[in-house]
Order: C-alpha cells, then structure tokens, then sequence
C-alpha cells in the first residue's frame, strides 16, 4: 500500500531508538510521523503514566497522537524500577541496574511497553501493553539504547543489545504492545 492510503499516525518521543523500532515494527501498515517532545511523566502505574503522558502530548500537539512508556520490572522488588527506569538507568548506569539484584537470588524481570492512543484532546487514551519476560545480566553488546545491554530475554542466549535488530522487533516489549495497537487499529477501519 502507498503511504497515501495508509492511516497517518503521530508518534510522539524525545528518543530516537524507540522511533528507529517504532518505524521498523510498524512499516508498510501505518503512515507513521514523528514529534520530538520531551514530556512530563507522573508518578504512579505504568497505565496511568503512559495515559497522562498521551494526554498532555495531545493537548500540545492539539490533534490525535501515540505515546509509549517503557518500564523495566524486577521480580525481586516487586516491579522496580518500572517507570522510574530512566532515572535509575541515568544515575547508576548497568552495573548499577545489576547490583540492585545483589541481595537476591532472583534475576528475573520484565519489559513493559505501554502505548496510548489519543483521538485528541479532551479525548480518553486507549492503552495497549506489551511485556517480555527475561533476566538482568552484567552487559553485552552495544549500549547506546538504554538498558539493552543487560536484558537478556528468556529463550535467547544474547542481551536485547546483542541480538539483531530483526528479531528484538518480533519478540520484544515494543512489538508486543503495537501488535495489539494494531489490532485495534485495523477493528476501527472496518
Ligand atoms: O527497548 C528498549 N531497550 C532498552 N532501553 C529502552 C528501551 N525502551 C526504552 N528504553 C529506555 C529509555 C529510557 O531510559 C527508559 C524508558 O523511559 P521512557 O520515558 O519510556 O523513554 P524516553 O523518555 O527515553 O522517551 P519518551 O520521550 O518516549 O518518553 O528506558
Ligand atoms: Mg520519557
């Protein structure tokens, strides 16, 4: 399908990596188009905070528009750091984000992709979540995008960073969530 034919959609981020997966995972089934905006994000779940977070971009952009926020759940402590990621990732770095799980015998954890869509303001987002379950390691691979390097997911020997792009698109958090976003999507064009 031409892009002409295709349902325009705006993604708004402020990182390039996730717009790179974005792009890739969506090619060919939406007209995909980007904002660069660094939101504000609350306090509270993963669903609230990728809500609000779509909220405030629609009112900014003042049209429809997608959002996603990701989280990096640990067993051990009961989810976190989750939304709070960012920070953690920011302020103590991987080896950091592997010492946290020191005192626990459990490594597990999970990526948790929440995507909102908003038809505009005024307008309720809808949310679609995808999650990938995996263990944290001490990092592999490239680590230009985010905690990549110390999540290896379940039924993969290599970390997200490691593996090729083709096949973290096809199993990971983000693809989960926008295989359910577009379900939705394809239901409303009937
Ligand atoms: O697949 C991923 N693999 C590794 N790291 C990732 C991934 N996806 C997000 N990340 C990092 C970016 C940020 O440090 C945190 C999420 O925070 P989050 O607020 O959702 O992202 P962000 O502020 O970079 O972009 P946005 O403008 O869309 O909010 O986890
Ligand atoms: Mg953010």
């Amino acid at each position: 399908m031409s892009p002409q034919q295709l349902q325009k959609l705006v993604f708004v981020t402020g990182n390039k990596n996730k717009l790179l997966e974005v792009q890739d995972i969506l090619k060919g089934t939406v007209d995909l188009v980007s904002h660069s905006l660094d939101l504000p994000e609350l306090q509270g779940t993963p669903e609230d905070i990728a809500a609000e977070k779509c909220k405030i971009a629609a009112n900014m952009l003042q049209g429809p528009c997608i959002t996603e926020d990701t989280c990096l759940c640990y067993n051990a402590l009961n989810g976190l750091p989750g939304p709070y990621i960012k920070w953690f990732m920011q302020s103590i770095g991987h080896e950091g984000l592997n010492k946290l799980l020191a005192g626990y015998e459990d490594k597990s954890a999970y990526a948790l992709c929440t995507f909102a869509l908003s038809k505009g303001p005024g307008h309720e987002p809808i949310v679609f979540d995808g999650r990938t379950p995996g263990t944290i390691v001490p990092a592999r691979g490239p680590t230009h995008f985010g905690w990549d390097a110390v999540f290896k997911p379940d039924g993969f020997n290599e970390t997200y960073a490691e593996m090729d792009k083709d096949i973290k698109n096809t199993i990971s958090h983000r693809y989960r969530a926008l295989e359910k976003l577009k379900t939705y999507l394809a239901t409303q064009q009937e």
